[in-house]
């Protein structure tokens, strides 16, 4: 049989089929037809190997709200649908920071999960009655399984997607910074461009801290299983500008989490505190920067000490000048350590999760040893003097040279001076329009020199001082012994 005469064969089954349908609204009853119908779909669902379960856009009782099933689905079938489907549809999603793209209406893809294959439908629905309140247009997924695989859809599938789709927006958001003032929080967008890529520092270290966030993550069962609370501490502490808000900064990159500023000497007492606490969402960071100079943590004594020390200095200047008011402000908070400390150990913590708590310092030696015990500061963190390895990284991202000559001179002065990344950034930067890596090596070269000089020249200083001052001690012995005498 030719193709000519196949089309006719089909064309005629079509049009008698199409007649018995006609015939069959035309003449059967409207009951009957409606028993019919329901009996075929009962006969159909008995012999159909598959099963389907739908997911509409809008929920709610009167289809009010956008349905978050359906839009962790669509995040989830995104990159599915740009391989898959022949029609797409782009846009920038709210509060996102990318284009999402997504398989436009009755476009199908398929998924694979554990061996099984699966299939997605997209599809709408014209409504025939549209009000004010429902939209004319009811958009929904259609997923298609194997009756077979029932359970493992329903169950581990169903929970892999929602939870992926989930994971994918989040990394798409856009983070906010939150700072708090007046016992409130305010937010800006967060566009921080550190990376822990961008970071300098010896990559043995980078990977280290990379593995432990990211397993951090994804320890949400690990947590559930032991009874303790998803969060996790660390202290970051070093120098000046030796990167400790770049690495916070890298941090919520790369786990896509908000970041929550808090600035203890603006929270007038425990229970303000407990109220800015009480809204810090899940998947954030708290950050509580200098914590050596944060009210009573090492705290509100030292700092009136060196306040008192201050206002003395002034006073000698000028008698008539009256001590700031921002200060007196400060002396006057109450948030305590043992508040502080309730807080990170205390239910709170429970309520929602993924947080990391980060406390920063200069001085990691000053801090009260109840702060930073294990099981409160998980991890500690240093970050110290630029040396060679992590000079390697400034210069690959500043200068993009991976080698130069100049690089043996200048390991061996990374190793006797102490200049911290900041300083060495700064020597790095284009210097001039040619973009000529040496410029910058160079002046990199006396930046190490001179750190050296002044070192060894207050060394010697701090030696001379030493021996001044255990000649006057010698002396005063002496004559001691002579009065004794
Ligand atoms: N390890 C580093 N890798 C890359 N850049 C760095 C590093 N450390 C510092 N920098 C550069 O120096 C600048 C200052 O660093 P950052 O503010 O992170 O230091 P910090 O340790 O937080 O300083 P402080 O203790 O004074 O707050 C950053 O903007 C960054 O460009």
């Amino acid at each position: 049989m030719g193709a000519k005469d196949m089309f006719a064969n089909l064309g005629s089954i079509i049009a008698s089929l199409m007649f018995v349908w006609a015939m069959f609204q035309q003449y059967v009853p409207y009951q009957l037809q409606h028993n019919i119908e329901k009996y075929c779909q009962i006969l159909v669902r008995f012999v159909y190997p598959y099963i389907q379960i739908r997911f509409d856009e809008l929920s709610g009782d009167y289809d009010f709200f956008r349905s978050e099933a359906y839009t962790a689905i669509q995040t989830y079938l995104s990159s599915r649908s740009c391989t898959q489907a022949k029609k797409l549809k782009a846009d920038i999603a709210k509060n996102s920071q990318s284009l999402a793209l997504r398989m436009d209406d009755h476009e199908e893809v398929a998924d694979e999960f554990q061996g099984l294959k699966l299939w997605w439908a997209s599809g709408k629905e014209v409504s025939n009655t549209p009000s004010w309140w429902t939209p004319e247009e009811k958009r929904y997924y259609r997923l298609t399984c194997h009756k077979r695989h029932r359970e493992l859809i329903l169950g581990p599938y169903l929970n892999h997607v929602i939870k992926e789709g989930k994971a994918i927006e989040a990394r798409n958001r856009q983070r906010k910074l939150y700072t708090n003032s007046d016992s409130k929080w305010s937010h800006v967008v967060l566009k921080h461009p550190a990376t822990f890529q961008t970071l300098a520092m010896d990559p043995e270290k980078k990977k280290e801290i990379v593995e432990d966030l990211i397993a951090f993550s994804k320890a949400e069962e690990f947590y559930e299983r032991v009874g303790r609370a998803w969060k996790r501490g660390y202290l970051l502490y070093g120098p000046p500008g030796t990167g400790k808000s770049s690495m916070i900064a890298a941090m919520a990159n790369l786990l896509g989490y908000d970041l929550y500023d808090l600035e203890l000497t603006s929270v007038k007492n425990n229970t303000e505190l407990r109220k800015l606490l009480m809204e810090v969402s899940s998947k954030a960071i708290i950050l509580i920067e200098d914590i050596d100079c944060s009210l009573d943590l090492t705290g509100q004594r030292k700092k009136k000490k060196k306040k008192k020390e201050k206002d003395e200095a002034k006073e000698k200047k000028d008698p008539k000048q009256k001590p700031e008011k921002e200060e007196k402000e400060t002396e006057e908070s109450k948030v305590t350590l043992s508040g502080l400390l309730n807080f990170i150990d205390g239910l709170w913590s429970a309520c929602g999760g993924e947080r990391l708590i980060v406390f920063t310092t200069n001085y990691v030696e000053q801090l009260d040893p109840a702060l930073i015990r294990s099981g409160r500061m998980d991890k500690h963190i240093e970050l110290s003097y630029c040396r060679f390895e992590a000079f390697k990284g400034l210069a690959k991202n500043y200068l993009q040279i991976e080698s130069h000559p100049l690089f043996g001179r200048i390991r061996e002065l990374l190793d006797e001076a102490n200049l911290s990344p900041a300083d060495v950034a700064e020597h790095l930067m284009p210097k001039r329009a040619s973009g000529d890596p040496t410029v910058s090596l160079e002046s990199l070269i006396q930046g190490l020199e001179k750190a050296k000089e002044d070192a060894r020249l207050k060394a010697e200083e701090e030696a001379k001082k030493n021996d001044q001052a255990a000649k006057e001690e010698a002396k005063d012995q002496e004559k001691e012994v002579t009065t004794e005498e």
